[in-house]
């Protein structure tokens, strides 16, 4: 099942019927806001598709990217039955051909964030899992196409600096990140790609440019109005082009590919591992701990 993970600008997803609003709890707190549950329409008179949204930010945009409870997001979306999810997220431009309105799909990121939660892991239970590749090259390579089927310039690849913000990078902090070879940068994107590895979910980010960033030197700084605007003429775009990947993915769960990213990644000796973290992890790591003698 698709799940999508709304950011900027991108609050709730029209056409999904059957509408159920799902409140959850996780082992790691509170999501940033109820999930949507509903069924896409498929135009091919196929059964429509199952699809959960979730706005990062809560509805109103209540939360800073520093806020956000990113492992309930993603422990609230396993939970669900998600199998592959879509991050949507506004982000910056570091390049000159990559204009503001383009898609962008990154596939690789560098971590600039500080002080956030990036594993469900800990509390007697270690593990390490692979981030060679952080974005699961099938579900990318739908989106592409969708977002170029719906008449978008879609850049496909590069690299997204995810930053602590909230406040913008520095003049230096910009031509910095441009000089390391990336190609955008947002401040949402990671620790989510992180957990979904964890959680055996296939992520992909659909990263929306909205600005030059304040490397540019014919914009401006970077303003929050402008990237809205941005964003208004692009939500539109969003919708659409997430019901077109629903609508393109296998709908028994038997063809689905399952990331097994869990399955070489645990360390610890089983017999060390806590009641209450075996509890904790149950839902993530259930399937790879036996029961203790
Ligand atoms: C409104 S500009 C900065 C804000 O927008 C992006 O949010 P998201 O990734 O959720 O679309 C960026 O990461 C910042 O949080
Ligand atoms: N310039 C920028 N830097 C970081 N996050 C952003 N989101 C949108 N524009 C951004």
């Amino acid at each position: 099942m698709l799940g999508v993970v709304g950011g900027s600008g991108l609050y709730e997803i029209e056409g999904l019927e059957e509408v159920e609003q799902v409140a959850l709890e996780t082992p790691f707190g509170r999501p940033s806001d109820a999930y949507t549950v509903g069924l896409l329409p498929r135009a091919d008179g196929l059964p429509p598709v199952r699809a959960v949204f979730l706005p990062r930010h809560g509805r109103g945009h209540v939360l800073l990217p520093s806020e956000i409870n990113f492992r309930a997001n993603v422990h609230g979306f396993k939970q669900l039955g998600v199998t592959h999810l879509l991050s949507v997220s506004a982000v910056g431009s570091l390049r000159e051909d990559i204009a503001p309105g383009d898609v962008v799909m990154p596939d690789q990121f560098i971590d600039r964030t500080a002080g956030r939660a990036q594993t469900f892991f800990g509390g007697g239970l270690v593990a390490h899992v692979q981030m060679g590749d952080p974005v699961d090259a099938g579900l990318s390579r739908r989106v592409a196409g969708a977002a170029e089927a719906e008449g978008a310039r879609v850049h496909v690849g590069g690299t997204c600096v995810v930053m602590e913000g909230p406040a913008f990078s520095t003049r230096a902090e910009s031509n910095l990140y441009r000089s390391w070879g990336a190609h955008v940068i947002g401040m949402t994107a990671l620790p989510e790609a992180k957990l979904a590895r964890e959680a055996e979910i296939a992520y992909a980010l659909v990263a929306l440019a909205t600005d030059y960033d304040c490397w540019h030197q014919s914009e401006g700084e970077v303003s929050v109005e402008a990237v809205i605007a941005v964003l208004g003429a692009n939500v539109a775009l969003s919708r659409r082009l997430i019901a077109r990947v629903a609508a393109g993915l296998p709908v028994s769960t038997a063809e689905l590919p399952y990331p097994r990213a869990l399955q070489h990644a645990l360390i610890t000796d089983p017999t060390r591992i806590p009641a209450e973290t075996r509890k904790r992890l149950e839902l993530i790591a259930g399937h790879l701990l036996q029961a203790p003698e």
